[in-house]
């Protein structure tokens, strides 16, 4: 719909035939976005060719876990000037890929150096009311990510730019998990501290594991790193604050997710970060718990005592490596 706006021919690709035509059609999408109208002049269908065949630019803006089936599917109608951004925020399931490491492999290398993400504090419902947002868009070639810029920005939708890719993927992928522990927390009323240190302290762990990782560690003060982290902990659009929340009122996993019908990407990211904590050994202290509340049972309310629990230690040891 940004792109509707700015004046593109927009071509959205739904699996649904069905999904596709309602948006075709009818300029609404009832199921994820009810009580909207879309841009007229935004076309839908469920052809992958119809999407993609004389397009500029590809917005893969699918859950992280079906991003390589529909990037291979994808890639033999796109042309090696088609700028490539993603949008999503999680990694590959197993192989714990980031999404760009995953669409380099699947669309060759002629896309390598120009994939570029697109992150930031966005809700959709409220970009598509066309309220103030802020993002960010990283790549390694800066060309590609000043095109995507272009494309993008207008007068509420305010772009920047950033050559750290790996920064920006990890912050909008592990954010999702503190959401999920803020709203446990929520959820337990233990109130705006806890929140508050959930917010503050899953940064450091975000930063650690990011850096450790190759990210350029002042990434997580922008928009992909606080700026994603304090919209998703705090704001009633968030799925992943929901998941927590329920969870916090007795619910199962399975339940949360089949009730909530939308993609809580926090969930497999727990499981991500539980996995590269140990690959990176680093100290995670917040994922481990929140991994043994959602995989292995563990009372909420444990997991909280025990990380208010932990040892002694320094506030910013990492960064300025102790006295
Ligand atoms: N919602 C938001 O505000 C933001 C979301 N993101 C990220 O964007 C990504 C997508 O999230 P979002 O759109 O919100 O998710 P939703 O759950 O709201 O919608 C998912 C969409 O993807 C489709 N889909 C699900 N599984 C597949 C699959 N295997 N193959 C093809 N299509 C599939 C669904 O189709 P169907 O109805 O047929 O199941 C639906 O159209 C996530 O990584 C999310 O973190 C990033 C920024 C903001
Ligand atoms: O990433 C998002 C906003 O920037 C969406 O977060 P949720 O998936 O928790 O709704």
């Amino acid at each position: 719909a940004v792109l509707a706006d700015n004046g593109h021919e927009v071509t959205l690709w739904a699996r649904r035939d069905e999904q596709a035509k309602e948006i075709d059609q009818a300029h609404t999408n009832r199921k994820y976005l009810p009580d909207v109208t879309l841009p007229v002049t935004m076309r839908a269908t469920s052809s992958l060719a119809e999407a993609l065949v004389d397009k500029e630019a590809v917005l893969f803006a699918v859950p992280s876990h079906s991003m390589r089936e529909i990037a291979r599917e994808a890639r033999q109608w796109m042309t090696k000037d088609m700028l490539v951004i993603h949008a999503a925020k999680g990694f590959e399931i197993d192989t714990w890929k980031r999404m760009s490491e995953v669409l380099a492999e699947e669309l060759g290398t002629e896309h390598k150096e120009g994939i570029t993400v697109l992150s930031g504090p966005s809700h959709a419902e409220e970009v598509i009311r066309r309220c103030p947002t802020t993002v960010v868009v990283a790549s390694q070639a800066e060309q590609a990510a000043e095109r995507a810029q272009m494309l993008f920005m207008n007068s509420y939708f305010r772009v920047y730019t950033n050559p750290d890719v790996i920064g920006v993927e990890v912050g909008g992928a592990l954010k999702n998990i503190i959401a999920l522990a803020a709203g446990l927390v929520d959820g337990l009323e233990f109130g705006d501290n806890a929140r508050a240190a959930l917010i503050t302290r899953g940064l450091a762990e975000i930063a650690r594991l990011g850096k450790a990782m190759g990210a350029e560690p002042i990434t997580f003060v922008g928009l992909a790193g606080v700026g994603d982290l304090v919209v998703t902990c705090t704001s009633r659009h968030s799925r992943n604050w929901r998941a927590g929340h329920m969870i916090s009122q007795g619910k199962k996993l399975d339940e949360v997710l089949r009730s909530m019908g939308m993609v809580v990407e926090g969930v497999r990211t727990t499981k991500a970060a539980y996995m590269l904590k140990d690959r990176y050994r680093v100290e995670m202290p917040i994922a481990e718990q929140l991994y043994a509340v959602l995989f292995a049972e563990k009372e909420p309310a444990q997991a909280v005592k025990e990380l208010m629990g932990r040892g002694r230690t320094q506030e910013l040891e990492e960064i300025v490596g102790g006295w």
